[in-house]
């Protein structure tokens, strides 16, 4: 692995995982396959939030840049940030193929946070805080980021029996949509943890929102049911 990890809010072995895939980040039969589907659900739901177009936006925990091309796509500005270099340099050359402008750069949340505080109006972190060890320190960095009146978005997976048989045995084991360890159960986060963290950073939760698998139609659908997986949007008070 050439992903070099000091004193970061960052598990070396998450990285590694993500960066011995990345070369098939863009198939969208693979290992990402479920990025692919639930990608124009959030992307739909963010737009339709904020109007993407012209906006400043930070994708932090970007990966091989599904989301951020297609916030790009959209019209917005896009930085994309990470910490493996596989996945970033895989979502620089797909720029190649997709025309579209995206400025991917190897940073932590805390460090842009730290160095560019209050310059985005868009800030999104999805499907990431269940790979980090401190997620709150994410949250915060995530809030730093945005500018005043700006909107933040996370999605994860919730902490439940329900969300391990769905997640881990029914995700990983019996569908075998993900490889197995993709995730890991103690690190998920309730809906009310992850509004602490967002509360404790300054910002101000305005929805959450389930997204639901259906293994028999294999459609995802936004709804109430958080069990498993959901997203928090966020403001930021001007
Ligand atoms: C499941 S992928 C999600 C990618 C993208 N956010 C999406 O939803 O399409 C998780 C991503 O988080 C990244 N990641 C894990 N720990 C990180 C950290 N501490 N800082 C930045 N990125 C991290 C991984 O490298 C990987 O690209």
């Amino acid at each position: 692995m050439n992903t070099t990890v000091t004193q970061q809010n960052a598990d070396p072995a998450e990285l590694q995982k993500f960066s011995e895939l990345a070369h098939r980040w863009w198939d969208a039969e693979s290992e990402f396959k479920p990025l692919h589907q639930i990608n124009p659900l959030r992307l739909d739901w963010i737009d339709q939030n904020v109007g993407l177009a012209g906006k400043r936006v930070i994708d932090i925990g970007c990966g091989g840049g599904i989301l951020a091309e297609s916030m790009a796509a959209r019209g917005a500005q896009v930085t994309g940030v990470d910490l493996s270099d596989k996945a970033l340099g895989v979502a620089r050359l797909h720029l190649f193929e997709s025309n579209l402008t995206v400025d991917y750069r190897k940073i932590s949340a805390e460090d842009i946070a730290a160095a560019e505080p209050e310059s985005f109006d868009v800030v999104t972190c999805m499907e990431m805080l269940e790979h980090v060890p401190d997620p709150a320190s994410t949250v915060a960095a995530a809030a730093r980021l945005a500018k005043p009146g700006g909107s933040v978005f996370f999605s994860t997976l919730n902490r439940n029996p329900k969300s391990y048989l769905f997640a881990v045995i029914g995700a990983e084991y019996i569908l075998r949509m993900l490889p197995r360890g993709t995730h890991e159960y103690a690190r998920f986060i309730k809906p009310s943890e992850l509004s602490r963290f967002a509360r404790d950073a300054g910002l101000e939760v305005e929805e959450v929102i389930g997204m639901t698998y259906n293994p028999i139609t294999k459609v995802y659908a936004l709804g109430r049911d958080t069990d498993v997986n959901y997203l928090v949007r966020c403001r930021k008070p001007a």
